[in-house]
């Protein structure tokens, strides 16, 4: 078991972003024993989206928790969060540690094989302040994550394949000038899972 993996921290050069990736980040036990504690114990749900007047299910599951109140809302819905377990608030503390910010919560999403994926978006929600901070912990199948400009077609979009046991902080104005996606693979892959640790300012 690989507990203490080398660890390495990269900048990742993108205009009007701040993006620093992670890799092999000590996680309290290995990235594939992490995976799959989740993949068993996270409450795991289905999702729809609506899509020019129609409703789809989304590609993947996912799991929301965090602090009383910190709640989350997509396509008119709005989640109120499932208590910390002790592994996700021992992950939250390992996270804030890294990334030099607090979050009270943190969003699972779990992509069970190549056809799973999530469309392209920023996220921008108002609940998460100007520039959020967002730690991304990737566990399981390494699959790429694209990012795309903004408002500068000329930027080169980015492909950054996702190892698992890393750890992408996506800060300052990446949401403002970035959108991100993972994209669905055309080759059969494992699952992999994805945790976002988010802060959320609480509405009052
Ligand atoms: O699975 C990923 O790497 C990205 C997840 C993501 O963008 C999100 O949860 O907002
Ligand atoms: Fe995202």
């Amino acid at each position: 078991m690989d507990l203490f993996p080398e660890a390495s921290s990269e900048v990742i050069s993108a205009p009007g972003a701040s993006l620093l990736l992670h890799r092999g980040v000590a996680l309290g036990l290995s990235s594939d024993a992490l995976l799959d504690e989740l993949v068993r114990d996270s409450a795991w749900r289905t999702g729809d989206v609506v899509l020019f007047g129609r409703r789809y299910r989304q590609p993947r599951l996912f799991a929301w928790y965090g602090d009383p109140g910190a709640s989350y809302r997509y396509s008119g819905t709005t989640l109120e969060p499932l208590p910390w377990t002790r592994r996700l608030d021992d992950l939250r503390r390992r996270m804030e540690m890294l990334a030099d910010a607090p979050f009270n919560s943190v969003l699972l999403n779990y992509y069970r094989d190549q056809q799973d994926a999530m469309g392209l978006h920023a996220d921008d929600e108002p609940e998460l302040g100007d520039r959020p901070v967002i730690a991304s912990l990737s566990l399981g199948a390494p699959r790429p994550f694209r990012l795309k400009h903004r408002h500068d077609k000329t930027v080169k979009a980015l492909k950054l394949p996702l190892p698992p046991g890393s750890v992408l902080v996506m800060a300052g104005d990446t949401q403002v000038n970035w959108k991100h996606e993972l994209p669905r693979q055309a080759r059969p892959c494992g699952p992999r899972v994805n945790l976002t640790f988010r802060y959320i300012y609480l509405s009052r």
